[in-house]
């Protein structure tokens, strides 16, 4: 296994001169050894090239990638010894699913007795002990991508295994049980796994650190938790949740908070003039009229979701959605109610930052 650090920035054309020029702007970056990680954001913020670039399939346009401080910037992803996995099955067909998860094993002449005892381990996770004999050709294409995930997990050695939206063709059903057996390999193998993912469910259950991007920028590095309590940007806190977090311009000014023309009392210490007051549907609550942190919304709509029901109100024409608990008394359309939006869980940001 091996600690991965970035230092580095990365262009597909020559001579970037400004931030859209760049599919990574530049960013330091470390990954421990023997950590979970998903790389998190939407389509061509650039998940795949930061990818490519640990693997070694891409070399970055300007600076370096140390595997445990030794330099590999310009190594092979054989040199670096990095398994991955791709979005559809790379697999012999002709083969049995047996000699296919061997086949990287036999590569490095493993003794046999080896090559057997770790097929068989790795079959057993899998849950694809009774195919082993089974030729490829006859299979499913979701039991084609697991002995792709088998090939990519079967050797002990390698730095690291790269996943990139391995689960694509995956049915819904079986991917969220792929996921768990990922999350539980993780546990026993203990190998430094790196997961390319746009969805948010995927990288919040499979890793212990999501990297969370937007246009060539990894915008917090954190845990589930964290992304959730804290965004540190308003991206994340608009890409993790669903929905989102709410966001409302406010205004510090003599030592009072102005949000939608109302002077409330500062929550804490924060800097003068304009800010962006973030608070998640989870943590906003019905309040009684005048009750300290809440201000009078305009009720536009209430949506039974199963587990709970969704308040979408107006306060000055911005948008605040709310999830009630089934125990709550629900307000009718078109009245006004007061909405709890300061507490400790609202966040303040200052330039899409969090004010610390
Ligand atoms: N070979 C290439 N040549 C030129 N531009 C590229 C190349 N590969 C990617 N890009 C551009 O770089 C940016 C980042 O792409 P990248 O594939 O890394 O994003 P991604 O987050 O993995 O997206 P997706 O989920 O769609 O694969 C995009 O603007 C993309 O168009």
């Amino acid at each position: 296994m091996a600690r991965i650090t970035l230092d580095l920035a990365h262009a597909y054309r020559a001579n970037p001169q400004h931030d859209s020029d760049y599919a990574l702007l530049p960013l330091k970056m470390e990954f421990a050894d023997g950590g979970a990680y998903a790389l998190l954001g939407p389509s061509g913020c650039g998940k795949t090239t930061m990818l490519n670039i640990m693997s070694g399939l891409l070399a970055p346009s300007q600076g370096t990638v140390l595997f445990d401080g030794r330099d590999v910037t310009r190594a092979t992803p054989q040199e670096r010894n990095i398994a991955q996995v791709f979005q559809f099955p790379v697999i012999y067909d002709t083969m049995t699913v047996a000699e296919n998860l061997a086949f990287p094993l036999r590569n490095r002449k493993l003794p046999q007795a080896q090559i057997d005892k770790r097929v068989g381990e790795i079959a057993e996770m899998l849950e694809m002990s009774g195919q082993l004999n089974q030729r490829a050709a006859g299979l499913a294409a979701d039991a084609k991508q697991k002995i792709s995930l088998g090939r990519g997990l079967v050797r002990p050695d390698v730095s690291a295994v790269l996943f990139d939206e391995p689960l694509t063709v995956i049915d819904p059903h079986l991917k969220w049980q792929l996921r768990r057996k990922l999350k539980q390999i993780h546990r026993e193998l203990k190998l430094t796994l790196i997961y390319v993912t746009h969805d948010q469910v995927e990288a919040l259950t499979f890793a212990e650190q999501v990297v969370v991007m937007t246009r060539g920028r990894a915008v917090q590095v954190g845990s589930a938790d964290a992304l959730f309590e804290r965004p540190s940007h308003t991206f994340v806190g608009n890409f993790i949740g669903s929905p989102g977090m709410n966001f409302l311009p406010a205004n510090v000014e003599g030592g009072a908070l102005l949000v939608a023309g109302l002077r409330l009392p500062l929550p804490r210490a924060l800097p003068e003039g304009a800010l962006r007051l973030g608070v998640r549907p989870e943590y906003v609550r019905l309040a009684a009229p005048q009750e300290p942190g809440a201000l009078p919304c305009v009720v536009d709509k209430l949506q039974d979701v199963g587990t709970h029901f969704m308040l979408t109100a107006t306060l000055a024409g911005q948008p605040i959605k709310a999830k009630l608990g089934s125990e709550a008394t629900l307000p009718a359309v078109g009245a006004t109610v007061w909405l709890k939006l300061l507490g400790p869980h609202t966040c303040f940001y200052q330039n899409e930052e969090i004010v610390p």
